[in-house]
């Protein structure tokens, strides 16, 4: 079955008025199970306050989920009582609650034309380059993963190497080192330098962060700029088995908090929005403007337009992103997407 998708009210939605909507859908952050709260201990607790249609995970986080009442008044019911306070069926949790809308399929669909090259994108600091890895170097790299093991998420498979990456809080805890990066990547760190106008400054090449994704067919990403504080400059990104869409968003009003796909939901800034397609064996290369400022995002969806052709998800893409662990606060110029700039 397909998840809904829900966003926020946003400011001008009809269906909101300062703060009020008629929403029947709740957005609850701070609990879910990964603080060992199942969806059934969460839909238990909100029944009291009318008929639940369901619980969704937001996004990835397993700490953000949506309940979708059967009726408004059973929401706002539930909003009232339980917004910010200690709630003692969900292990003292605080639950932090906002209305959620139902976003329409077609909204969902709306999307931009998809280009096939890097340039034609002009984002600086965004490299595409296809062919990055053979068909047998493809077909090695996924034995070597799929012989390891995955963690699961809510809709996709994870494994992590060289630090965990920590999906709460969008960044790596830099005192649990796992090791040295798996040999089977070396020949791809050794080929980074085929980049063209690769005058990036050296450290943030020593990579020692892998993250491997694993995306069945209509999974996507929330759109997100990886933390500032968590890794260096160049963030890379190796397509395998399957092809994907990438979309790539630049709010004209964003906070570093706004990446963690509330820029999205909040719907009270516009942006610019671009979109790759990722071929199998290609590497993304996201430096400067385009790791720092951009959004990327793949969208939830199994079939994609790229130039006026229907490109079908295959049943899995694997992805392996490469990045470089930071030490030091980020001292980048782009301090209003920057959580190491926050002026507090
Ligand atoms: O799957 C990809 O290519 C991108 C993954 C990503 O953006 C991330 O792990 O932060
Ligand atoms: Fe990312």
């Amino acid at each position: 079955m397909v998840q809904p998708r829900f966003v926020r009210p946003t400011k001008s939605s009809p269906s909101s008025n300062s703060g009020e909507s008629n929403s029947s859908n709740l957005y609850v952050a701070n609990c879910g199970p990964a603080v060992g709260l199942s969806h059934d201990a969460i839909a238990a607790v909100f029944a009291a306050y009318g008929k639940v249609n369901g619980v969704y995970a937001a996004d990835d986080s397993g700490v953000r989920i949506i309940i979708s009442f059967a009726d408004p008044c059973s929401a706002k019911s539930a909003l009232e009582a339980l917004n910010g306070r200690p709630c003692p069926d969900l292990k003292g949790r605080s639950l932090h609650i906002r209305y959620s809308v139902l976003q329409l399929p077609s909204e969902v669909n709306d999307c931009v034309p998809v280009s096939l090259v890097d340039s034609e994108l002009n984002i600086p600091g965004l490299f595409l380059l296809p062919d990055f890895v053979s068909v047998e170097e493809e077909q090695q790299l996924l034995a070597a993963v799929d012989a390891r093991p995955w963690i699961g998420l809510a809709k996709r498979r994870v494994q992590h190497y060289g630090y965990e990456f920590c999906y709460g809080t969008r960044n790596v805890d830099t005192k649990k080192r796992l090791g040295e990066l798996p040999s089977f990547v070396s020949p791809i760190l050794e080929r980074m330098s085929l980049f063209p106008n690769f005058d990036i400054n050296s450290a943030s090449l020593d990579l020692d962060q892998l993250t491997v994704n694993e995306y069945p067919s209509g999974v996507g990403l929330s759109p997100h700029i990886d933390t500032h504080s968590a890794f260096e400059d160049c963030i890379f990104s190796l397509s395998l088995a399957g092809p994907c869409i990438m979309e790539f968003r630049r709010y004209s009003v964003s906070t570093w908090k706004a990446s963690s796909a509330d820029a999205e939901k909040s719907g009270d800034s516009s942006c610019i929005r671009k979109a790759l397609y990722l071929p199998p064996r290609s590497m993304l290369l996201l430096s400067g403007e385009a790791r720092y400022a951009w959004n990327h995002y793949i969208p939830h969806h199994k079939v994609g337009k790229v130039k006026e052709k229907a490109i079908r998800r295959s049943s899995r893409r694997v992805s392996f992103t490469l990045r470089k662990v930071r030490n030091l606060p980020c001292r980048c110029k782009y301090p209003q997407y920057c959580d190491s700039q926050q002026q507090m």
